[in-house]
């Protein structure tokens, strides 16, 4: 690894908010983009000062002083302008982080409150931390990786834009969700939507990478939302409290990465305490533990207050002491507990809110304090909500921190947003309604130009005979609706480039340049807006409001035998699985590199051609997502007749793999393989299904059969994403005609009919995006 990496932006561009190209759902409505981002509280170690970060402002409060404290930013440098998704005081108190979802990194010192240092992240950063002696800032950024910045002593004497950072551990492509350094600075802990806690060693050198793992703390069964460290009297190391989307809170002796403890806060609340609708039990998110960790509070998505728990270190038990309920309408969305003063500060709100402006964005405040130190004097003491004059700072504290706060006008809207919460249960997205539209049929709509596929390469010959013809029917399934545009890299390998004379730098050229068309055709797409001549189409497609992500495609080496054997899986004994990676690897590697934003592998018809992708996945360390798509012919199998269940799980287990389903297969079988694919992963599921006519791969010609005609095909489209399947297209046979009705049939299907669904589905959504694609952009 090098010692400095740049991450340099190249100017405003790349900070500048670029939510059209990241977003991969569609929009129907421009005000469908906002996402929910919950209002955050931190409090200086020693409470001189609190900040409560709503939107893009951070609101500061000089308790010393009884003040509130304007910061002093960057005179030239860019300030926040998205949502703020991590601040923290690091625990000397010297030094706030604020981070988020402008890709900067904003270090301001505690005594002038000048920002001493914005660093630019290339991705959005969703965790911070500050290390104990206050010499380095460590943050995460949405790919998973975690980066480190040096702070020197002349540091906090002046303003600084600074834009390097040093990738010092990383993720692998999940979204980490908190970071924090081990109070001794040993360690640093990060944890993700994976369900993981990483512990790493934080190195005498950290600039050089933290690359020793101490431990990975592995039990919770949902995203990881939230942990925090303890160290009771006599300890040595101390331990680690983690909450998840799996509703439990746990104890975890975090050096060895051993689980001493669950508690299943949810169910041990009881569905009568929470205000959700959802099946199962709600999320944990968030945890504030005593720094000796004798009060643990716990929030939970949707609860009305907070739950308080006790910990037997010794015989290793955690258990719901009290559930402490708070006034009707109050959920905290993020809280802080103040060791010196044991008062724990909470926070309700959102960066943004349907029924309210943007500016001005309202927060409210409250405050507990009686916290036991033996969970068992909680009877008949519950600690106290303090009234609003009894809050340190009292009234101007709250005015300050809370924004244009109107009880009666915005309490409930406020408390919608809270209830609605940061973080979703994983299994809930696919089923929240965000969808995205593939694009149809690239090699038929290149017939449709006059192009003769009769050739070994199929579509692949095109890059280097007509690449504006590719450009172009990228462009008509673009203004069809087409979210996604699959590359025309399908049939184009290194080996039948080569085989017709290319030579091997000639033929990697060839791969990228698919890419390249496809961005090209993006960029002229979306130029149209930026020109201002942006219209919507008659179908109500308007180029504003339309993200577009390019998916590479990789076809199986039955596409490059160019002999029909995708649709069979049949490529005889002689070819293995080391055969197969052999074939895919360096393809793999040149299209993962082409800026495209996920990999497609397209047509795989058999269990061990999923194996060898998996494996080349994981030892090239592809950083990118990619989808697994499998074809069938009789709805229950994948065409070489090996089980979906077997194929499904491979593709489940690689968190490279972001989506999973069934392309070129007939429309009659895929309801069927959604719900049976739907019982076996949590996984996006996209379906682009061919016409219902065969391939005859000696006349290179299909056939009719007594498939479903293309008109049958969209009449289902609803119904399929209703059964689950996120991600819908067309594949061989269809036309930017078919992508047309399918992007229409979507959005009639976007329809909310109430506010709060309204609401939800907007949250849901975005979390889709999360998930899937933004974070890769
Ligand atoms: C998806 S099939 C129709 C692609 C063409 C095939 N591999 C062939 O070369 O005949
Ligand atoms: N993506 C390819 C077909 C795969 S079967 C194409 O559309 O030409
Ligand atoms: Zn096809």
């Amino acid at each position: 690894m090098e010692e400095t990496t740049e991450i340099v932006s190249d100017g405003g561009d790349e900070a500048a908010p670029t939510a059209g190209v990241e977003n991969g759902m569609i929009e129907e409505e421009k005000n469908m983009d906002g996402e929910v981002a919950p209002a955050l509280i931190s409090i200086h170690p020693f409470e001189k000062s609190v900040v409560v970060a709503v939107g893009s402002e951070l609101r500061l409060f000089n308790l010393e002083g009884n003040c509130s404290v304007s910061l002093i930013d960057d005179p030239g440098g860019p300030s926040h302008s998205d949502a703020i998704r991590s601040v923290n005081f690091g625990a000397s108190g010297r030094f706030l982080a604020s981070a988020g979802d402008d890709k900067l990194v904003k270090i301001w010192e505690t005594s002038s409150w000048h920002c001493i240092r914005t660093v630019y992240a290339d991705k959005r950063v969703s965790a911070v931390a500050i290390s104990l002696s206050g010499r380095y800032v460590a943050f995460a950024d949405k790919f998973g990786v975690v980066w480190l910045v040096g702070l020197d002593e002349d540091d906090a004497k002046q303003t600084k834009v600074d834009k390097k950072a040093v990738p010092i551990l990383g993720h692998y492509c999940s979204i980490i969700t908190r970071l924090e350094f081990s109070p001794d600075e040993r360690f640093i802990a990060s944890a993700d939507r994976d369900f993981k806690i990483r512990i790493t060693v934080f190195p005498k050198q950290p600039l050089k990478g933290a690359h020793e793992i101490q431990s990975f703390c592995l039990g919770h069964k949902d995203f990881v939302s939230c942990f925090a460290f303890a160290c009771p009297p006599g300890c040595v190391h101390g331990f680690l409290f983690s909450g998840s989307g799996d509703s439990t809170v746990r104890l975890w002796d975090f050096i060895s990465g051993l689980l001493l403890a669950t508690c299943e806060v949810g169910t041990k609340v009881g569905s009568l305490q929470y205000n959700g609708t959802e099946d199962g039990y709600p999320p944990v998110t968030d945890i504030c533990v005593s720094s000796d960790g004798s009060i643990i509070a716990v929030a939970i998505q949707s609860l009305r207050g907070i739950v308080l728990l006790s910990c037997g270190f010794s015989d290793r038990t955690l258990s719901v002491a009290k559930v402490v309920t708070l006034e009707d309408n109050y959920f905290p969305t993020n809280m802080v507990l103040s060791s010196l003063t044991q008062r724990l500060w909470m926070v309700m709100g959102a960066s943004n809110l349907p029924t309210l402006s943007a500016t001005q964005l309202p927060t409210r405040i409250r405050v507990m304090s009686g916290f036991h130190k033996d969970p068992s004097d909680y009877n008949g003491h519950d600690p106290i909500t303090l009234e609003d004059n009894e809050v340190p700072g009292g009234k101007k504290l709250l005015s300050e921190l809370q924004g244009s706060f109107d009880v009666t006008m915005e309490e409930a809207a406020l408390a919608a947003a809270a209830a609605a919460g940061r973080w979703r249960e994983r299994r809930h997205h696919r089923e929240a309604g965000g969808c995205a539209v593939i694009d149809g049929g690239l090699a038929t709509e290149l017939e449709a130009h006059g192009a003769d596929l009769k050739d070994p390469l199929w579509s692949a010959k095109y890059l280097f005979t007509s690449p504006d013809l590719i450009k172009k029917v990228h462009l008509d399934y673009l203004e069809a609706g087409a979210n996604i545009l699959i590359t025309a890299s399908y049939q184009a390998t290194i080996q039948g480039f080569e085989s017709r004379g290319f030579s091997r730098e000639e033929s990697e050229a060839l791969l990228r340049r698919s890419v390249e068309v496809a961005c090209e055709a993006r960029e002229i797409f979306q130029g149209r807006s930026l020109r201002g001549s942006d219209r919507c189409s008659k179908d109500g497609i308007s180029s504003k409001q339309h993200p577009v992500l390019i998916a590479a495609s990789i076809g199986s080496y039955g596409a490059y035998l160019a002999d029909g054997s995708e649709y069979s899986g049949n490529y005889g004994l002689q070819v293995t699985l080391e055969t197969l990676k052999d074939f895919h690897r360096r393809r793999l590697q040149v299209l993962s590199e082409a800026g495209a934003d996920i990999i497609a592998f397209e047509t795989i018809p058999s269990k061990i051609e999923a194996q060898a992708y998996i494996e080349l996945l994981q030892e090239c360390n592809i950083k990118i997502p990619v989808w697994f798509s499998f074809t069938s012919n009789d709805g229950i199998n994948i065409v070489s007749g090996d089980s979906l269940t077997d194929c499904a799980s491979i593709a489940d287990s690689c968190d490279n793999v972001v989506a999973i389903g069934f392309n070129c297969t007939s429309p009659r079988y895929i309801h069927s393989l959604i719900l049976s694919i739907r019982k076996l992963t949590e996984k996006l599921i996209l379906i682009y299904p061919n016409s219902g006519e065969s391939y005859d791969p000696d006349k290179k010609e299909w056939v009719a059969s007594n498939g479903v005609s293309g008109e049958d095909f969209v009449s289902y489209v609803s119904k399929w994403h209703e059964a689950g399947a996120s991600l819908i297209g067309g594949c061989c046979r269809t036309t930017p005609n078919t992508i047309r009705a399918i992007a229409k049939a979507l959005r009639k299907d976007f329809h909310p009919s109430k506010p709060d669904q309204e609401l939800h589905n907007d949250i849901e959504r975005n979390i889709l995006k999360d998930s899937f694609l933004i974070d890769y952009a």
